[in-house]
């Protein structure tokens, strides 16, 4: 490493903790690249360098030498942590990199952030770029699912690049230009929501088993193994099975029971339920899971409320199918999650004017990244064939996979009740169902409520116009100026 280094580079990565270092050996291991690498501490750089020089890096130790490496147009991945570290990152590259040059950020931004990084990095003549990036760890080493943001012109020169790193499904490469400025991340914000919501219902589906059907991990493993070969095929089911199927060294007891039932998180579901909100859309299934995960994690709340009580439900007793209606409510309730999903995704591209293909979105989510699932074909194929349905759930397949689950989903849902099993993923799921479906919703004694404290108005159902009905007067109604609100 020296202090000016030749420009022999075609793209760097910023960044080698486990995304960067991975991205920048995926980079590597593909014809015609010389990939350049910086860190911000050195030893992340040279364990990498010492570990695969098969790769070929072009290793710096300052940036001013990684950007001296770079070809014209420099073309930079960051993949370091988001926010301050983040922002820090492009601050030190723009001050360096000149019009045309690509600043690419690879990690889980906030999209917010994105857009307004866009911005003051475009006004400089440099190219931004807010990509989602999904796979893990091995997905960004094998082939992850990409979700590029940003110029037209940006990704005319970078797509070729990410094309050749991304997963690939039936010969199409899991990447496309999602859209402008914030829209990749926007993009992997939701990516992330479905996540949660998947994994609290497959959670769900486990300890309905376990605890209802009284099936050991080991046997609920061969159960999720099972799913894997049919419709619920899935990286998450194939997970699920692996990490039931194993068993802790130390204690002979199986890997789950000796893992603390309190899950973390790093931000991306909540911002996904925070922006739904923002957004008017209802993300009932990602919000419970987001909400479970709360739950589990306040052992201060949970210790004394289970304390006090004295006798918990007896579990129900099930025939002999029961797990076949776990998976029928497992399914119904996932289609659920996707579809709001998707909902979120049109909302966020009306508001911030993205022009995204929910076809190619659920075409790129196929491969490479954490809900990848045979499923998302499903997705393509609904948009494909009437892309301005009003939602998934309207589909003629989903429509009729729901049909297909619906009682077993209600015996689920009702069993778990009687039973005391938490599950606020599958019970959400079929409410939310059950309200699209219901020919009256309460919402018409929400709006009288409004309407009599707050003089809300109303709309009636036989006629135009918004009214009120003088509450505190003779109760009467008067027809009102303006809309309701
Ligand atoms: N881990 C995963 O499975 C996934 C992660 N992501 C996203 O990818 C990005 C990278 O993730 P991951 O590899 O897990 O690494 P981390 O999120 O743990 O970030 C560590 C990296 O950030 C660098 N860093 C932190 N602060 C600064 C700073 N102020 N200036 C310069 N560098 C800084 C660190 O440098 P140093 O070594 O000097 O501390 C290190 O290289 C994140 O945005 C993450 O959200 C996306 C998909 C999956
Ligand atoms: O982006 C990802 C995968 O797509 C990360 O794995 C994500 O950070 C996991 O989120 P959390 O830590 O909140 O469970």
């Amino acid at each position: 490493m020296g202090a000016e280094q030749l420009a022999t580079a075609n793209i760097g990565v910023v960044g080698l903790a486990v995304m960067g270092s991975n991205l920048a050996r995926n980079l590597a291991s593909r014809d015609g690249n010389t990939v350049a690498v910086f860190n911000r501490s050195p030893e992340r750089t040279r364990l990498l360098t010492t570990e695969h020089p098969e790769s070929g890096f072009v290793a710096s130790e300052t940036i001013e030498e990684f950007v001296s490496s770079l070809a014209r147009p420099r073309t930079a991945i960051i993949m370091v942590q988001a926010g301050a570290g983040t922002d820090a990152v492009i601050n030190q590259l723009s001050a360096l990199f000149e019009p045309g040059d690509i600043i690419v950020d690879g990690g889980n931004a906030d999209f917010h952030d994105t857009i307004r990084r866009e911005a003051a990095v475009r006004a400089t003549g440099v190219n931004f770029v807010g990509a989602g990036i999904s796979g893990g760890e091995e997905g960004a080493l094998k082939g992850p699912s990409i979700m590029p943001g940003g110029s037209v012109e940006a990704y005319t020169t970078l797509g070729p690049i990410l094309e050749s790193i991304a997963a690939v499904v039936d010969g199409v490469p899991c990447v496309t230009h999602v859209g402008t400025d914030g829209a990749g991340h926007f993009v992997k914000m939701i990516h992330n929501g479905i996540e949660y919501a998947d994994m609290q219902l497959i959670a769900e589906a486990y300890d309905l088993l376990r605890q209802v059907g009284g099936h050991s991990p080991a046997a609920i493993a061969d159960i999720f193994a099972e799913w894997n070969e049919g419709e619920l095929e899935s990286y998450l089911i194939e997970i699920t099975a692996e990490v039931l199927r194993q068993v802790d060294a130390k204690t002979g007891k199986p890997f789950v029971d000796i893992v603390l039932d309190e899950a973390g998180s790093k931000g991306t579901g909540v911002w996904t339920v925070q922006n739904a909100l923002d957004l008017g859309v209802p993300v009932g299934g990602i919000a419970e899971a987001v909400f479970a995960r709360a739950v589990s994690s306040h052992p201060e709340q949970r210790g004394p409320v289970r304390a006090g009580i004295t006798a918990r439900p007896e579990i129900a007793v099930v025939g002999h199918t029961f797990h076949d209606d776990v998976r029928a409510a497992l399914y119904a309730s996932k289609v659920v999650a996707y579809a709001q999903g998707f909902d979120a995704i049109i909302a966020g591209a009306e508001k911030y004017n993205w022009n995204i293909d929910k076809g190619a979105i659920a075409t790129i989510w196929r491969g490479g990244c954490i809900i990848r699932a045979q499923f998302l074909n499903r997705i393509k194929d609904a948009y494909a064939n009437d892309s301005t349905i009003t939602s998934l759930l309207v589909d003629p397949y989903f429509a009729q996979a729901i049909t297909d689950g619906e009682s077993a989903w209600r015996r689920i849902v009702s069993t778990a009740a009687l039973s005391g099993i938490p599950v606020p993923g599958f019970s959400s799921a079929l409410s939310y169902y059950d309200s699209l479906a219901s020919e009256r919703l309460p919402a018409a004694l929400v709006q009288g409520q409004r309407d009599f404290f707050g003089a809300h108005t109303y709309k009636r159902v036989d006629m135009p116009g918004t009214f009120h009905t003088l509450w505190s007067g003779d109760r009467s109604e008067i027809e009102t100026v303006g809309s309701s609100h």
